[in-house]
């Protein structure tokens, strides 16, 4: 496409300095990641205003840039377009080059504070088990139609558009029918997913996240309502008190709880059956059957179903839904289990990293749990939300019988000053701080009997640990693992 092509589609003015109207390869919002013909375009953010690397986009290929306007007596190197808002332009560009390939799949968003990642899976798994063929895209990584898992290199839930619209033309290529997509309240504040033709939105709960970015719940929350507005359907938790506020904002919507009788979609009976595995009751519109519930925790429940829903609004059977949900594995370190064998404890690997996510893993471990609950847990910083740092703390010594204070991607913050605030927040004295994680997972799994389980939250599957600017290669599985062998697990430079 013909940058005066793109540009009229668009409604972009013409560029400010003459050009001979290249050929359009793609349109990218990072100067080091240009490809020739590439469109710049260059966001003033939070940390740094994207006009400081046009000549870096110059010499890279890039064929213009798009932004908000350039400073008086600023100088470009590139054909400039002036636009309103430059994560709009970069959004609708996206989309646009990619194809729209959205258009042509049916499409699902995930949001939600907790539970969007295992959510989203669970959709996937009853879209595929309905014969839709179906790509994922979630923070434990992505899926094409193939079910393979791959990993994104840049760790976000949900990308910026040129990647989140390039991964959708993926999918569409690989044969996908539909697409799933976790859907962070980041995602929606910038833009990210602006562009996307959804045909659903699920809503798992809202709780305190992120008030760091969005400054207030209420606009946290109003983040996340963007994602229900723009669908045509929408899956509601009749559980979650926000959810009132939700109704309508939808062309059409259908509710689901796992605590009430009053919803379309329900779920009761929670049982263990003989084989150790748990099954629940499903009432709604596919009729009333047990489903096998393959993940740990009462809440599991609810997100069973919203994936239930979604399934059975785009075709699923019954029977497909009872399939699906009996050969799921779950995604990875969400409730996964990384150790067990009669003489070794239990570890469970989570990636709760929120007070109530924490508070539910615990909650579901404990009735499994023959002698002490231990978790290693830590809070994120450096431009995370350090108001979680006190409520995760007084959540994990209220919950577990052994806590292990540590470490999670502190970034900047100097890790003491983190533990200490989650120090002084403990509720009782049955907590350790062991700063590396590592030696917190090793203390946990070497001191823990074969009666005790041991929660490592926070992480989950995650593949890296940052400290400071470094980030390196990390696996709460393989320290485990290491743990075991009477080792520590040593980290490596992802660089
Ligand atoms: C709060 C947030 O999400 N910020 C994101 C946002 O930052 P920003 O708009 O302030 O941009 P900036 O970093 O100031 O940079 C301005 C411009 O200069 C460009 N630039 C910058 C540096 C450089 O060397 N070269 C360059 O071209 C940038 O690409 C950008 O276009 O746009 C940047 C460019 O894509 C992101 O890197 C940055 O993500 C930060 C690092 C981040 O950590 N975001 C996390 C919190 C996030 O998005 N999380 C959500 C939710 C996770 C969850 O559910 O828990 C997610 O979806 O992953
Ligand atoms: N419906 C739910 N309500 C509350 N907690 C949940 C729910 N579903 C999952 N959890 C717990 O929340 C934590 C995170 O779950 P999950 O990874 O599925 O979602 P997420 O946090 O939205 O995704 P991400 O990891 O991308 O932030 C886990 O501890 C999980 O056990």
């Amino acid at each position: 496409m013909r940058l005066s092509d793109l540009a009229a589609a668009l409604g972009w003015p013409l560029p400010s300095v003459p050009t001979t109207d290249p050929e359009v390869t793609g349109v990218t919002h990072r100067a080091d990641w240009t490809a020739p013909g590439n469109v710049f375009v260059a966001i003033r953010g939070q940390q740094a205003d994207g006009h400081q690397f046009l000549n870096q986009a110059a010499q890279r290929g890039a064929v213009a840039a798009v932004g908000e306007g350039l400073q008086d007596g600023a100088v470009t190197p590139l054909p400039y377009l002036s636009v309103p808002t430059a994560r709009t332009a970069l959004a609708d560009a996206a989309a646009l080059l990619a194809g729209s390939p959205s258009q042509a799949m049916t499409v699902i968003g995930v949001t939600g504070t907790d539970g969007k990642t295992t959510t989203a899976w669970l959709t996937a798994a009853l879209l595929r088990a309905g014969g839709m063929e179906t790509g994922l895209l979630s923070s434990a990584g992505y899926q094409l139609p193939d079910g393979e898992l791959r990993h994104y290199p840049a760790h976000f839930t949900t990308p910026e558009a040129p990647q989140l619209q390039g991964l959708l033309a993926q999918m569409r290529r690989s044969g996908a029918q539909a697409a799933v997509i976790e859907t962070s309240s980041h995602a929606l504040t910038l833009e990210r997913v602006r562009g996307v033709a959804w045909d659903a939105a699920v809503w798992t709960h809202l709780s305190r996240e992120h008030l760091d970015f969005h400054g207030s719940l209420e606009n946290y929350f109003a983040a996340k309502r963007r994602l229900i507005e723009a669908a045509p359907f929408a899956v509601l938790n009749a559980d979650d008190p926000w959810t009132e506020r939700l109704r309508g904002a939808a062309n059409e919507e259908t509710t689901y709880s796992a605590a009430r009788g009053s919803s379309d979609w329900r779920a009761s009976d929670l049982r263990e059956e003989a084989d150790g595995r748990a099954s629940f009751l499903v009432d709604g519109p596919a009729g009333r059957f047990r489903a096998a519930l393959p993940l740990t925790g009462h809440f599991q429940m609810g997100n069973a179903l919203a994936a239930m829903a979604v399934a059975w609004r785009f075709g699923a059977s019954a029977e497909d839904l009872q399939r699906g949900l009996s050969q799921f594995e779950g995604p990875p370190g969400r409730m996964q289990l990384l150790l067990s064998a009669p003489d070794q404890p239990r570890v469970i690997s989570d990636s709760a990293h929120t007070p109530d996510s924490l508070s539910n893993a615990l909650q579901a471990l404990r009735p499994l749990t023959a002698g002490q609950l231990w978790v290693i847990v830590g809070s994120a910083a450096g431009g995370r939300d350090s108001s979680k740092w006190e409520p995760m703390a007084a959540a994990a010594t209220a919950l577990a019988d052994r806590v292990i204070l540590t470490e999670a991607d502190h970034r900047d913050t100097p890790l003491n000053q983190i533990l200490d605030v989650m120090a002084a927040a403990a509720t009782r004295p049955n907590f350790k701080c062991i700063g590396d994680r590592a030696e917190a997972i090793a203390y946990a799994v070497q001191h823990a009997t074969p009666l005790d389980t041991v929660l490592i939250a926070n992480k989950g599957g995650e593949h890296f640990l940052q400290r400071g600017q470094t980030v390196y290669e990390w696996s709460d599985a393989e320290a485990a693992q290491a743990a075991l062998r009477g080792e520590v697990y040593q980290v490596r430079d992802k660089a």
